[in-house]
């Protein structure tokens, strides 16, 4: 076994040096439209319907003007117009019906788009490594999931409906008015095209100064977050006027550069006016020219006109589509920086090298719970945190972590739950490498965890107890409240276990929240329970019941708990003491650790 682990930790090694050649940079990959439209796979079936009806509710609106120039020239030609007059009621009226099913078809594929874009940012978010939570703000996160993706949903349900339609009129269009009148459509596209292209040059910084606006109010959620969490503190120390500046500061830089994209998008009516407004006054002076000169027809003039005015609105909509795009993309591009991110399971690709065994079934009673075997660890480059920690935990014993604040106790706890690995020596769960045999699954699997910050959620007691365990029965629920202490509690609360607990378990007192957290954790019946002790001053009667606790969980399953209180180490069968990262001492309880 002994071979086994240290050709392991070799191999591991060899993984560090290969990760220390490869800083985690997270470079930012730059999205562009072909990530917008990969972002529609999945949906490209209803796209195709939508589009087929698009472009024929587009024939229909082709075909009135044509059919409104051959019913002017049977009234004027008094020829029978009636059938026409009726083609032509029911062409609008096909129109209309195509038109609103393809657009809610559409809409419904960008809504549908947007929600698997939310679900993939909510699995990603809760699987990404620890370390990376310290990287970004919750408040930024929160507004990456729901600010930016109804940014993106409007953009793709705007772009989808409008590009998809409008491309279909504006070529038919074209297709008409050159097939009408070939000269006076190069007048019309030039006049529209040098407008149009001066527009899309300003319009293309929109993206950077929505970008920057979504930064801002991603920036201004976190503050709100980090002042509301501390609300207590905020209001002893009369710092609500600085928070709300620092709050509004961002605000207000959100504001400025949703400006700078408004000012850009503000150019787009009064350009597509102008190119409308031009073209059509050319085509009025040109065309009455050649009309009077008897170049063309009335009605042919009349026809081109109205398809002027047909693609008028779906290429004013391109332009408002290409701004629309801009934001699209910049909401995107925040959306991608996070899920581009690697989970925690695509970064831990190292299979099992064989099947786990599971603890309670190991014949070898003689195996540690855990064991820690020359562990080394630092959060940052040339910091270490952890030298050389060796110490073992055996089954169903009582072991106290001792030492002073920021000795490394509690770094050994996350070690232990696999939030990060140790850059050297092995930790070894029921005698098996937990960082190179087991996945991280199987690791979490065997243990629980107790913070000293107990996580109570919002919900009822009942919830938060049976969090592992949703389907835990009557009698499992019962031992572990037990196990707990909190028989008195649940006794007490008006609703039992149905009792709300209030927003971060505030209904209850700071004792409770910690037993509370120790019920959930003894749940799912854990071979090894690690529990970080509450440092605050607990009375008699609340250390008593801990104590109590404390003796029960023994008798339950191995515990490593770092210790803060003489009577927990004293309870303890061994002491580790820690200091600077290093193992002082082991062995029973001296005095020395309190
Ligand atoms: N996520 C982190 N990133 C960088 N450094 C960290 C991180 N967590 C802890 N540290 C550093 O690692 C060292 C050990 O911290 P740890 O929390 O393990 O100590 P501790 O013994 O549990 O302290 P305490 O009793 O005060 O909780 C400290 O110097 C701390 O600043």
């Amino acid at each position: 076994m002994v071979t086994e682990v240290q050709s392991g930790r070799a191999d591991r090694n060899a993984d560090v040096d290969e990760e220390d050649q490869e800083p985690e940079t997270d470079e930012k990959v730059r999205v562009n439209w072909r990530e917008l439209v990969r972002i529609t796979r999945g949906h490209r079936l209803p796209i195709a319907g939508a589009m087929g009806l698009a472009l024929l509710g587009g024939l229909t609106g082709l075909a009135q003007p044509l059919l409104a120039t051959k019913t002017i020239d049977a009234f004027s030609g008094s020829r029978p117009y009636a059938l026409l007059l009726t083609l032509l009621g029911l062409v609008f009226l096909a129109e209309a019906v195509i038109t609103a099913f393809s657009h809610y078809m559409l809409e419904r594929t960008g809504e549908s788009i947007v929600l698997g874009l939310r679900l993939r940012i909510v699995d990603r978010l809760l699987r990404w490594p620890m370390r990376r939570y310290q990287q970004h703000r919750l408040g930024d996160l929160l507004t990456r999931t729901t600010s930016d993706t109804t940014l993106l949903r409007d953009s793709l349900a705007y772009d989808l409906v409008e590009a998809t339609v409008g491309v279909f009129i504006i070529i038919g269009g074209i297709a008409m008015m050159i097939w009408l009148d070939a000269m006076m459509f190069l007048i019309v596209a030039a006049i529209v095209g040098t407008i149009g292209g001066l527009t899309m040059l300003l319009l293309s910084g929109i993206r950077t100064s929505v970008e920057d606006a979504q930064d801002n109010l991603g920036g201004m959620s976190a503050e709100l977050e980090r002042a509301l969490i501390a609300i207590r503190t905020v209001r002893v120390m009369r710092a609500e006027g600085r928070e709300k500046d620092r709050i509004g500061r961002l605000a207000r830089e959100a504001y400025a550069s949703s400006l700078q994209a408004v000012k850009r998008n503000a150019v787009v009516n009064p350009a597509m006016t102008l190119a409308v407004h031009g073209a059509m006054i050319t085509v009025l002076v040109v065309g009455g020219l050649r009309v009077a000169g008897g170049g063309t027809s009335l009605a042919d003039l009349v026809g081109f006109l109205l398809y002027v005015t047909y693609i008028a609105t779906p290429m004013a909509n391109m332009f408002d589509v290409f701004a629309t795009l801009q934001r699209g993309l910049a909401a995107l591009q925040r959306v991608d920086d996070i899920t581009r991110i690697p989970t925690e399971d695509e970064e831990n690709t190292r299979p099992a090298t064989t099947r786990p065994r599971a603890l309670e079934n190991s014949p070898d009673t003689e195996t540690p719970a855990i064991e820690f075997r020359e562990v080394g660890f630092s959060y940052e480059p040339d910091r270490p945190v952890l030298r050389e920690v060796s110490f073992s935990v055996e089954r169903n014993s009582h072991v106290a972590l001792v030492g002073p604040s920021g000795a490394g106790k509690s770094t050994i706890f996350a070690l232990i739950a696999r939030f990060h690995d140790p850059q050297t020596g092995h930790i070894l769960l029921g005698g098996r490498d937990s960082t190179h045999e087991m996945s991280v699954d199987e690791c979490r699997e065997a243990i629980s965890l107790v913070e000293q910050s107990a996580p109570v959620m919002h919900g009822s007691l009942r919830e938060n107890i049976v969090y592992a365990k949703p389907g835990a029965e009557a009698a499992e629920i019962d031992r572990a409240v037990e196990l707990a202490s909190l028989e008195g509690l649940v006794r007490r609360l008006p609703q039992g276990l149905d009792t709300p607990v209030g927003e971060h378990g505030s209904a209850l007192s700071g004792g409770e929240q910690q037993r509370v957290a120790i019920a959930r954790a003894l749940l799912p019946r854990p071979q090894l329970l690690l529990l970080d002790e509450p440092t605050s001053q607990l009375d008699a009667a609340n250390e008593a019941v801990l104590a109590r606790t404390i003796e029960h969980i023994t008798a339950e399953c191995t515990l490593l708990v770092i210790a803060h209180r003489p009577s927990t180490i004293q309870a303890a069968d061994k002491t580790v003491l820690l200091n600077h990262g290093r193992v002082e001492a082991i062995g029973p309880y001296s005095g020395r650790e309190g």
